[in-house]
């Protein structure tokens, strides 16, 4: 982030705490998308941070603005910089930001400002409708030219927004001969004068306020920096933030919280199988719909989701939810970073003859391409920045190992795709492969392509072809959804034996979780897609499960995705790791949720892990995994038996539909179609009553246990 804003970082400032203490505190980010920054201080020997307003930082510390534009004017001297195209990006924003202009703490107190939503929406309008009002004790033009009244410090208070003194500029430029200046055109210096402290007459009425005032201004301010109004257009109000209540409920919780952000130097996971949490930050459309952010990650593995929940009397409260994992990644880190924790310890391990296996798990949009395939630039991915080209990097780095060297090991890349329970290669136009297995229990993907590769750059370069055709789909709940499991594999093959497989990393990005409960299409399509995603990730979590047990038994038959991945759920060395990726947002609470829960299932097992799982869920936890792992199973079996009977009536109903349209052409005999009628309703009826038994059987078993 280049934009002034950023010039804060580093900074000692004053901050205002919930409890109206006010104290110093460093700025160690800014986020100019969301008009915030990152806050840390001391307390108690106690690292603590906080995200604040930049507004309020601004309205508690009069001199950040003398000191920024003492800086941005040094900057505005300078020639054209990269870092000014980047500011140029950012004062867009600015024109539409919340900032408050520089005499906000000359704002007046209103003495009836209230909390709730309906009032600031009222002041919005009120705000709005009022004609840009000139900071207390100074004069302006108006549009005659004639300079109007100064109105005394008692009159109602009129917070001269970027808009209201864009527009004041606006009238004085008419106000002026010669041509006026086309607002559009306004320029980066123009910008920065909105940051400029006002005219000497209006500072020198500035009132100092006491700390205890300045948090109530601070307050008031709050309650009314959703006044702007987008500047280019000049008449549209940025909305209130909606469940502003709950937005402050979370950031007093986050106050208390402890932070302590994973860092490079901490200590790695080298467990058989290691489950992390990586929230990515609000995007774009979040912040200009002013979502919520419902997920903290204090480090240590720790994430919370503060669930806004609604008591029946309707008071607004937070149900937050604990949940421990190997690590968890706050929305700062990087892919280099995840890395580290995740698939790198896994890379050596190939080396050693094993199967290594790592898993982007979550819902569509939060992450898993971003973090296995690359960063995004807009819309090219940097493949080079991904978990599969970082784990392709170190397996070369390792081939040269002098440990590894005497193997005469090749690397071959194989990347596929599966939809729908079918698997296509991603390498080869995406042919249909059938998936075998032998009697030795072998799984094997028939015409597969494999390739052999001498450097990352080719791998690079392959995952740029394989992601090129990644099968995508249209759903309800995403127009663009990645309905596949795609799976990159590096594969290490002995020259000197016939290229025997010496070791297997396969990297895969999974289908978008909540595919498997987004049942709101009526699609048939689209549902059988999301039984199919369901199956295979639940055969996934079970297979995982198993191999944390050292189980003899592997449901690895379940699901298409687990028969490929046979070889990762067995041997000694096979390792795997999870990578739950959730999205921050207030909308996808109740996926997010489910994510975790998954996570947290699949970590439950794993030999030397403690209280894992949510905080509220520990006495549901004491239960036998062994029990849930069988019912997870029979449900599986459930869903795969009614999936075939479904399938049977939807055939027979297309059978149906013939009939019909054959009863509806002039040359239908009643008498010999008769009998093909009755012996169709037969056949339907048989097969729904084999359905209603099946479901039947099910629940008694079920209440039997
Ligand atoms: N950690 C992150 N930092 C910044 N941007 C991110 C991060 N994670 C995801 N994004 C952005 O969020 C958007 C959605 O991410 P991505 O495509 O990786 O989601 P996904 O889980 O793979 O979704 P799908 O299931 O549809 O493939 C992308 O624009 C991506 O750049």
């Amino acid at each position: 982030m280049n934009g002034p804003l950023s010039k804060l970082v580093g900074w000692k400032v004053q901050i205002s705490r919930s409890d109206g203490r006010i104290h110093s505190a460093t700025v160690k980010s800014v986020d100019a998308d969301k008009s915030t920054a990152m806050v840390e201080w001391m307390e108690r020997s106690i690292s603590r941070g906080k995200e604040v307003e930049v507004c309020d930082l601004f309205a508690l510390n009069q001199d950040l603005w003398d000191r920024l534009n003492a800086l941005t004017n040094k900057v505005s001297e300078m020639a054209e910089t990269p870092a000014d195209v980047l500011d140029k990006k950012y004062e867009s924003r600015l024109r539409s930001s919340r900032i408050p202009a520089r005499s906000a703490s000359a704002v007046p107190a209103s003495p009836n400002v209230e909390e709730s939503d309906s009032t600031r929406s009222r002041q919005t309008c009120l705000f709005q409708a009022s004609a840009p009002v000139p900071a207390a004790g100074s004069s302006t033009m108006s549009s005659s030219g004639n300079p109007e009244t100064v109105r005394p410090d008692f009159e109602p208070p009129s917070l001269p927004t970027s808009s209201a003194l864009s527009n004041r500029r606006l009238k004085e430029n008419s106000a002026r001969p010669g041509p006026s200046v086309p607002f559009v055109r306004e320029t980066k210096k123009e910008i920065e004068t909105e940051l400029m402290p006002p005219p000497p007459s209006a500072k020198g009425r500035r009132k100092s306020v006491a700390p205890q005032e300045m948090n109530k201004s601070n307050k008031r301010l709050s309650n009314v920096k959703a006044i702007d109004i987008t500047t280019k257009k000049g008449k549209f109000a940025e909305a209130p933030r909606p469940y502003q209540k709950f937005y402050e409920m979370i950031q007093d919780y986050r106050e208390t919280l402890e932070i302590t952000p994973i860092s490079a130097t901490d200590l790695i996971n080298t467990q058989k199988i290691c489950v992390c949490v990586r929230k990515r930050p609000l995007n774009r459309q979040e912040v200009t719909k002013k979502e919520i952010d419902v997920v903290s990650v204090p480090g240590k593995g720790t994430l919370l989701v503060h669930e806004p929940k609604q008591k029946v009397d309707l008071t607004k409260y937070l149900d937050n939810q604990v949940f421990h994992f190997d690590h968890s990644f706050d929305e700062n880190v990087t892919n280099e970073l995840v890395y580290k924790f995740t698939a790198q310890p896994l890379v050596q391990s190939i080396f050693e003859g094993a199967m290594a296996t790592c898993f982007a798990y979550g819902q569509t949009g939060s992450g898993k391409t971003h973090t296995m395939g690359g960063d995004f630039t807009g819309k090219q991915q940097n493949s080079a920045k991904g978990i599969y080209a970082l784990a392709a990097q170190d397996v070369f780095t390792y081939l040269k190992h002098r440990k590894y060297s005497c193997l005469d090991l090749s690397v071959y890349v194989s990347f596929f795709e599966i939809y729908n329970g079918k698997v296509y290669d991603l390498l080869n136009k995406k042919a249909k492969l059938r998936v075998l297995e032998d009697d030795r229990q072998q799984v094997q993907v028939v015409g597969l392509e494999e390739v052999c590769v001498s450097t990352a750059e080719d791998v690079i370069k392959i995952i740029q072809t394989g992601s090129a055709c990644r099968t995508s789909g249209q759903t309800s709940a995403n127009a663009n959804s990645s309905r596949s499991h795609a799976i990159l594999q590096i594969v290490l093959r002995r020259n000197d034996r016939a290229a025997t497989l010496h070791g297997k990393f396969s990297l895969v990005d999974l289908a978008g979780n909540e595919r498997g409960t987004d049942v709101s299409s009526n699609d048939r399509g689209t549902l059988v897609e999301t039984a199919e995603i369901n199956r295979s990730l639940l055969a996934l979590k079970e297979c995982i499960r198993s191999l944390g047990k050292n189980s003899d038994h592997i449901p690895f038959r379940m699901s298409t995705l687990t028969k490929v991945l046979r070889d990762s759920f067995i041997g000694e060395k096979s390792k795997t790791c999870m990578i739950a990726m959730v999205s921050p947002g207030m909308a996808s609470c109740e996926y997010t949720m489910n994510t975790l829960r998954y996570a947290d299932r699949v970590k439950e097992l794993n030999g030397n892990s403690k209280a894992t799982g949510a905080v509220k869920d520990k006495d549901e936890s004491n239960s036998s995994s062994e029990e849930e792992s069988v019912e997870s199973t029979s449900v599986l079996d459930v869903i795969s038996q009614v999936t075939e009977l479904e399938e049977k009536v939807y055939t027979e109903l297309k059978r149906g539909n013939e009939l019909a349209n054959e009863m509806e052409h002039v040359t239908f005999n009643i008498e010999e179609g008769f009998p093909s009628l009755m012996a169709y309703a037969r056949t339907l009826m048989g097969t729904l009553s084999e359905l209603q038994s099946k479901m039947d059987q099910e629940r008694k078993t079920r209440l039997n246990h």
